[in-house]
């Protein structure tokens, strides 16, 4: 449903991406792995039109993909980037309101209630504001903020970061509920379990390009390719 074929990309006159090519399948979930600075983010941020598309394609759903941030958002695709980027001067409520009058259209899929039943957490802390969260809150607030959006594709930065292991499994199992529930989703982690676990097909990127593809069952067998691509 989403397909990359070799982009170009980066900041300024740094080039990371050196033409990386993935596709994202229907139904599916797809984690990008590889070591620091790889290049996983940038090839997120130029799929969100963050950063501009030197060289190479990129379809959704076989149409080219918009190039400002508002129009991939609004084609289908939610992003929930590393930082999260909730509004702290907001609370919980309305950050969630936001979302789901920009995009919630006229019968949306993902409503207040639906969200608030996948994370009770939030509903408990309506009120409060954006900075009173703890880490694992934000980052649900973040993906329920995500949900309202009615994505087709949901895409996750670091969805684990900084959190504890029993949030960590909990947003595990939430995001196993989205995938049961047929959303497909990409994921970039640095915690192979974690991914591994989570995802069907898994793409390895390393110094701007895809060098390893396949199915998160082989790579989960495959000793000598987490050595050689991740250092696992
Ligand atoms: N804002 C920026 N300006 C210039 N270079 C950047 C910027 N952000 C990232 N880079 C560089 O781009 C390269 C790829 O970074 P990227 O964030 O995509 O890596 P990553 O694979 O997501 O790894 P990490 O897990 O460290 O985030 C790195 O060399 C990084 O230093």
């Amino acid at each position: 449903m989403l397909e990359l074929s070799g982009i170009e990309s980066g900041y300024g006159e740094t080039q990371v991406l050196h033409g990386l090519s993935l596709e994202a399948q229907q139904g599916r979930v797809l984690a990008i792995l590889g070591r620091n600075g790889a290049g996983k983010s940038t090839t997120l941020k130029t799929i969100m039109g963050l950063l501009p598309l030197k060289s190479g394609k990129i379809v959704f759903e076989g149409k080219p993909i918009a190039r400002q941030p508002y129009d991939v958002a609004k084609s289908g695709i939610a992003y929930v980037p590393e930082t999260r980027d909730i509004f702290p001067s907001l609370t919980v409520r309305e950050n969630l309101e936001i979302a789901a009058k920009r995009f919630g259209g006229a019968a949306p899929e993902w409503t207040m209630e639906r969200v608030l039943d996948l994370f009770p957490r939030l509903g408990e802390r309506m009120d409060n504001g954006g900075t009173q969260l703890s880490g694992g809150e934000q980052q649900m607030l973040a993906i329920a903020r995500g949900l309202l959006m009615n994505p087709r594709l949901l895409i996750l930065d670091e969805p684990t970061e900084g959190l504890a292991p029993i949030i960590v499994k909990l947003i595990h199992d939430k995001l196993q509920d989205l995938k049961a529930a047929g959303l497909p989703m990409i994921i970039v982690e640095q915690n192979f379990g974690f991914a591994t676990s989570l995802a069907d097909d898994v793409v390895v990127v390393g110094k701007g390009q895809a060098v390893w593809t396949g199915s998160a069952e082989e790579i989960r067998a495959d000793e000598a390719a987490q050595h050689t691509w991740l250092g696992v």
